[in-house]
């Protein structure tokens, strides 16, 4: 569920590692240490990871590259085509999003970047309350995505995108559900984590629930 964007990525899977590299001015900021916040979620995992949100596998490669078996999960056709010519046989992409996938044996961590945000906060809670039933104590969840501190640290960003001329952001930012640290805190709570945010841009945070 949360598909309702999907048309964008069938158009965006080509250009889509352009972008990251920062060459767009409106989402420089977004994608600032791009390298460094997929190389974290990395680090930050351990046993078998389920990835959601695969996108062009740039996350699956840095797992992968540490020596995990990484299960990806990705409802895009053009997006699942480009990360699996880049990873041919390195891992299993399987058709499916945040709350519909396919059954996966023992996973120990969760990790996604850049697209929880697909989700309403109902379909979040969805999503954590489902990972809290998935996850063995001590296994864990490691988003990073655009989120905020409250709600107003979201108006001012969506002020400020208007102010720079970022028209494209600040539309993107109005259209889908960003939501705050203190929702999804409350969420991670709710479902028996451990959690704690440490930003890595003027968007982007690193969000990791731990089971206990
Ligand atoms: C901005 S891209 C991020 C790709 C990659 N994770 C990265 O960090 O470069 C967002 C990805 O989320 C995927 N996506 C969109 N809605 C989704 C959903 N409901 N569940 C899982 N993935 C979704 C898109 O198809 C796209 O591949």
């Amino acid at each position: 569920m949360g598909r309702e964007f999907l048309d964008l990525f069938e158009v965006w899977a080509e250009s889509y590692d352009e972008s990251v590299e920062g060459h767009d001015k409106e989402y420089e900021e977004v994608f600032r240490h791009y390298s460094r916040i997929l190389n974290t979620v990395a680090e930050r995992s351990h046993g078998h990871v389920i990835e959601f949100g695969v996108g062009t596998g740039n996350l699956t490669a840095r797992i992968l590259d540490r020596g995990l078996k990484v299960t990806g999960i990705e409802p895009s056709p053009a997006m699942r085509k480009i990360a699996e010519a880049k990873l041919p046989g390195k891992a299993q992409i399987h058709d499916g999003d945040f709350l519909t996938f396919p059954e996966v044996e023992n996973p120990d961590t969760l990790v996604s970047t850049y697209a929880f945000h697909h989700l309403t906060d109902e379909e979040k809670r969805e999503a954590i309350g489902l990972y809290g039933k998935l996850l063995p104590n001590g296994g864990k969840i490691v988003f990073a995505d655009t989120m905020y501190e409250s709600a107003e640290a979201f108006k001012d960003a969506i002020d400020k995108a208007k102010e720079n001329g970022f028209h494209n952001l600040a539309a993107d930012l109005e259209r889908e559900y960003y939501t705050t640290i203190p929702i999804l805190k409350a969420m991670l709570e709710e479902n028996g984590f451990r959690a704690s945010f440490s930003r890595c841009n003027d968007f982007v945070w690193l969000m990791e629930g731990e089971k206990f």
